[in-house]
């Protein structure tokens, strides 16, 4: 069998955001619209920060207005509300990320709840999780998904119809909503998770597998469908031996690019393509607001 095409997630959120870069453009020519991205983040999370400081980065190298809220882990919760309110009033603003996990005295629930649905870039709000679950058009689909959905179109040359995909792990924020976006584009759905019975003979079903679990190289060669393509969404920090840490995903790289058809790395697969998404997102969002036919994003 031929090696694995392995997806440049990288190289391919570069198209993605060149082409934003030129949307963004022709609003600025056209419309005399700049969209306007806020991110708020709570505390002081040294992951957390590097995302958001390349979120900021990349919203501005595509022309696109960013707007950054710091604020301290012992905000009130009716302090944080309260600044969402503003942002969903504040008419600079076309999208609104609060970066998660938020500190434990705040109710993330409550928060998404109060972000203003057509602002909701990450497509966390209730409203667009139902159109998305509905298959409506009009749904912000989340942007770890919509960039996994990119790379799966790719690499079949555009249509799912009839494959069998296999999606590891029900998160709010990656499984579920992978799992509806999949089942949109007339895939076989199946979710797993940590209390299916035989998880690996489920896997090894799947056209399309993607992992999302957070189990570092959970997902073994054993596992794999020969040929399949394998979206790995996981990003772990391990301690290798020599006391560095190193960032894997939740598939063995390594042994499973041996049997499947196509793979997504770690680092340089999903991570980028779902910063990428999010600006993607902003533009719709954008569009939206100012009532203006909006560009295609897949
Ligand atoms: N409201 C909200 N929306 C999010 O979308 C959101 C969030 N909260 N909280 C945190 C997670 C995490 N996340 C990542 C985005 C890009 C990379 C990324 O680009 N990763 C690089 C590697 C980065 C590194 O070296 O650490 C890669 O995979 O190649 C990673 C993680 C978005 N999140």
């Amino acid at each position: 069998m031929s090696d694995a095409k392995i997806i440049d997630g990288k190289a391919f959120a570069q198209n993605v955001r060149a082409r934003v870069a030129k949307q963004v453009q022709d609003l600025k020519d056209y419309n005399n619209v700049t969209p306007g991205l806020a991110v708020v983040l709570v505390g002081e999370d040294p992951a957390s920060q590097v995302y958001v400081r390349n979120k900021v980065k990349q919203t501005e190298e595509c022309g696109m207005k960013s707007l950054e809220y710091r604020r301290d882990p012992d905000i009130s919760e009716q302090e944080l509300l309260t600044l969402v309110y503003g942002l969903n009033e504040n008419p600079e603003v076309n999208g609104i990320l609060v970066q998660l996990p938020l500190p434990d005295h705040i109710s993330e629930d409550k928060v998404i709840a109060a972000i203003a649905p057509e602002k909701d870039v990450d497509g966390f709000h209730v409203i667009n999780t139902g159109l998305l679950a509905t298959g409506s058009e009009d749904a912000m689909v989340p942007c770890t998904p919509l960039g996994c959905l990119m790379m799966l179109k790719d690499f079949y040359g555009g249509d799912l119809t009839g494959k069998r995909a296999v999606v590891v792990g029900r998160s709010n924020i990656v499984g579920k909503p992978m799992g509806a976006l999949l089942l949109n584009e007339s895939c076989t759905v199946t979710t797993v998770h940590s209390r299916t019975q035989d998880i690996e003979e489920e896997c090894r079903r799947a056209d399309i597998l993607v992992a999302a679990v957070g189990r570092p190289e959970m997902i073994k060669k054993e596992w794999i469908k020969p040929g399949a393509a394998v979206i790995d969404v996981g990003i772990n920090r391990i301690e290798k031996e020599d006391g560095k840490t190193k960032l894997v995903g939740d598939v063995a790289f390594d042994e499973v690019k041996e049997v499947c058809g196509a793979i997504t790395p770690v680092p340089g697969g999903v991570g980028p393509m779902t910063i990428a998404c999010l600006l993607a997102n902003t533009v719709t969002a954008a569009c939206r607001q100012h009532k203006i036919e909006e560009p295609k994003v897949d």
